[in-house]
């Protein structure tokens, strides 16, 4: 078993427990439940977009510890102030030391739409990632049948969610299907943690024209992102090269500085 097998089978056996604990009709009473999504789409093509999709994550499987005891509030409110096009938070708690409570208060504090990042495998994870204020769900190829991802994808958007389709390899285009909004490289392996940027670059023109293109895991300069643009990526998935620092919200506010003084450069040359 590869570590992603290891997540999906605890994952299942954690969603059971959930149903019970908090049934599904529960969820729908939540006060953010009601509430309006904001678009992720519509961020990432806007005109002078950074693109950037800022990732809150205490911990990782690849990388174990990265930041244990940090606080949320704080990298959120400036992921937000300076310009994320949107913020990815984990929620699981075993492998990456999240937990829906950070969507929850993150959502108190920030406009730009969250990303709940978790292994979805069941509609009940859908109800409550909207239930938390989440506007955008990740669905992970490697893990769920073509077929499954239809399913999952059509019931997020019956609840106004977005949905994101990470894949990883060409076998897994044939997971895309009309109702995800965006497609995901992950440049890393979930099975062997291998990472290569250059797996979105492969993979670009393979992705359906009408797709929005993003390229997660691995960023860690400016010079990557203009090289995606290239290709065709709007969006940037990045975690760890904020996260590993004492303060991610400094490293944030630098990088989107250096980023935005790059893509003026390049505009004007
Ligand atoms: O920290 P990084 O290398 O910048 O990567 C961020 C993000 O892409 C990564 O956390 C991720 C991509 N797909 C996932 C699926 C599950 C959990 C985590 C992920």
């Amino acid at each position: 078993m590869n570590i992603l097998d290891n997540i999906i089978a605890s994952k299942r056996i954690e969603v059971e427990q959930k149903k019970e604990l908090v049934p599904v009709e529960d969820l729908k009473t939540f006060p953010l439940y009601a509430s309006m999504c904001n678009s992720l789409v519509s961020n990432l093509l806007a005109e002078g977009s950074t693109g950037i999709i800022a990732e809150f994550k205490r911990k990782s499987p690849s990388k174990g510890v990265i930041n244990a005891d940090i606080q949320i509030g704080p990298v959120v409110e400036t992921y937000d102030a300076h310009g994320a096009a949107g913020i990815s938070i984990l929620t699981d708690e075993n492998y990456f030391g999240g937990s829906n409570d950070d969507i929850i208060y993150a959502r108190d504090i920030v406009s730009v739409p969250i990303l709940r990042k978790d292994f979805i495998i069941d509609e009940y994870q859908i109800i409550e990632a909207k239930a938390i204020g989440a506007s955008v769900i990740l669905l992970i190829a490697a893990n769920l049948t073509p077929q499954r991802v239809q399913e999952l994808a059509l019931f997020a958007k019956r609840q106004s969610l977005e949905v994101l389709l990470e894949i990883h390899n060409e076998e897994e285009l044939s997971h895309i299907c009309t109702e995800v909004d965006i497609v995901g490289v992950n440049n890393r392996d979930l099975k062997t943690f291998t990472v290569d940027v250059n797996r979105s670059i492969e993979l670009s023109e393979k992705i359906p024209a009408d797709k929005i293109k993003i390229s997660e895991s691995g960023i860690s300069d400016v010079d990557t992102i203009l090289r995606l643009r290239q290709h065709g990526y709007k969006g940037f998935l990045i975690g760890e090269n904020f996260m590993k620092h004492a303060d991610p919200s400094i490293a944030f506010a630098d990088f989107v500085n250096a980023l935005k003084a790059a893509s003026k450069v390049e505009m004007e040359g």
